[in-house]
């Protein structure tokens, strides 16, 4: 095991039975047929399991945004050019771009982390700076990062999840910013999933066909250089992915070892979640998905979790922001569990 990445195999906290059923018995005693709610019934019944509670909430909602540059972005496997990352960042914290939209409408906090962008952009109001590299080496090449690199970068992730957990969130997203980082996440679950680069291959941020071609030779060097079967999930992360998909995996392990719910995003966002998962399988417990990316090979890893999510409006933005949309379904999920009458409360007959 690498030095300071000890904890991963802590265990995570068991869901809380007794409440899941409690909330099992509610939902089956309010004014509406039985299961007639559907997925809603589903949602916060899950969410009273996690959060031991009668009462599941989504809030206070904390929403991690991990940014990074990629050194496969040179390999041409992006519609834009890396300096958009940093650009990117600067937007977000600005207010400007899909998230910050999103965080100020949901009233959810967000922290921003730049975990190693091409050029440092100097102090940036509302980012924290965690610097871990000029970016990743360029994995057609050479591994993504070196152990002391993967360390730093899911301890951040960590980190991060630990002040959210401090500071009272229930709901935890994560959610990332970084060009070329689809090429990195398909490369980390061709790996994991040992499928080959065109089973899941995309076009990102919108490469036209021959660049998708393109990208999928580069992601075939990649996976030939370091995707043996016999190396660990720990080792393919290193090599293959970036240092935002790294936080992640950092975040969602210690999210399911302290108790907290998370609520998957998109494609880049899934990578990660099933790296996390591979790593401690009881993670895939402490998951809600919250919509299908328009990335076609999400749809593999959404099977090879087991997942069903929960909406699919042909999203492929990232930052978080399919996640963040789905956040008012839970949250009505759990209005609705909380303030329905019972049939014996309101004098409707049952049978
Ligand atoms: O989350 C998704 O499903 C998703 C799908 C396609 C693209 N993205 C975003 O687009 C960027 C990566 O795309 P690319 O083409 O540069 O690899 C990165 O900043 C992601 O947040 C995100
Ligand atoms: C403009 C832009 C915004 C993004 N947000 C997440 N990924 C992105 C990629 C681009 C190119």
């Amino acid at each position: 095991m690498i030095e300071g990445l000890r904890w991963i195999s802590q265990p995570c906290l068991p869901i809380d039975a007794m409440a899941a059923d409690a909330a099992r018995r509610r939902q089956d005693q309010l004014t509406k047929p039985r299961g007639s709610l559907g997925r809603l019934e589903e949602i916060a019944i899950r969410l009273a399991g996690l959060q031991g509670t009668p009462t599941p909430s989504p809030d206070p909602v904390q929403i991690l945004l991990f940014a990074a540059d990629h050194g496969v972005a040179a390999e041409g496997v992006s519609a834009f050019p890396q300096t958009v990352t940093n650009q990117m960042v600067r937007n977000i914290a600005g207010g400007g771009a899909a998230i910050s939209v999103l965080a100020r409408a949901l009233d959810a906090r967000m922290e921003i982390t730049d975990l190693g962008t091409v050029e440092d952009p100097g102090p940036i109001p509302n980012v924290r700076s965690e610097r871990i590299g000029a970016g990743t080496g360029n994995i057609a090449r050479e591994p993504a990062m070196t152990d002391e690199q993967l360390a730093a970068a899911m301890n951040a992730g960590r980190a991060a999840t630990e002040r959210a957990v401090d500071s009272g969130a229930r709901l935890l997203i994560c959610g990332e910013m970084g060009i070329a980082n689809t090429t990195a996440a398909t490369a980390l679950a061709c790996a994991l999933l040992d499928l080959p680069a065109a089973a899941l291959v995309g076009p990102g941020t919108g490469l036209d066909e021959p660049g998708v071609v393109r990208k999928a030779e580069v992601i075939t060097k990649a996976l030939a250089i370091h995707g043996s079967s016999d190396r660990t999930p720990l080792d393919l992360l290193a090599r293959l992915s970036g240092f935002e998909l790294a936080a992640m995996v950092g975040a969602f392990i210690t999210a399911a070892q302290r108790g907290l719910p998370v609520l998957v995003d998109g494609f880049i966002v899934s990578a990660s979640a099933l790296a996390a998962v591979r790593m401690q399988p009881e993670v895939r417990d402490w998951l809600l998905f919250s919509h299908g990316s328009a990335e076609p090979g999400h749809r593999r890893i959404m099977a090879a979790l087991d997942a069903d999510p929960l909406l699919d409006l042909g999203l492929r933005l990232g930052e978080a922001s399919g996640a963040a949309v789905a956040v008012p379904l839970l949250r009505l999920a759990c209005a609705l569990h909380q303030q329905m009458a019972t049939f014996g409360e309101a004098g409707v007959s049952e049978v």
